[in-house]
């Protein structure tokens, strides 16, 4: 699959609840879970998706949250690729 490199606000429109960090082409989304079961059992799964779809977050943990920031460092911006796994994540986590 190749990168498709996308504007960033199309790709905020394609997604539920990042925003754009500041100082570069970069998305970021706190997540919120009951404990860090739920956390890591979240981090899992995105760790499996990331892996197909060949696309890695940059993350990191607090007991039961999780800060997930999201660029395509090949194109050294955002891409479908950051779309499809922002979406997985908001799908996971709303599940
Ligand atoms: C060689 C490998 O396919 C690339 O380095 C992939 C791996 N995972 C990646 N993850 C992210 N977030 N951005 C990339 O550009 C990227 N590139």
């Amino acid at each position: 699959m190749a990168h498709v490199k996308m504007p960033l606000d199309e790709v905020l429109a394609q997604v539920t609840g990042w925003t754009r960090c500041t100082g570069r082409e970069a998305i970021e989304k706190q997540f919120t879970f009951a404990d860090f079961n739920a956390a890591f059992a979240f981090m899992t799964r995105c760790a499996m998706r990331a892996e197909q779809l060949d696309h890695h977050p940059e993350w990191s943990n607090v007991y039961n949250r999780v800060d997930v920031v999201l660029t395509t460092h090949d194109v050294d911006g955002m891409s479908d690729r950051d779309v499809a796994m922002a979406q997985f994540m908001d799908g996971i986590a709303a599940a």
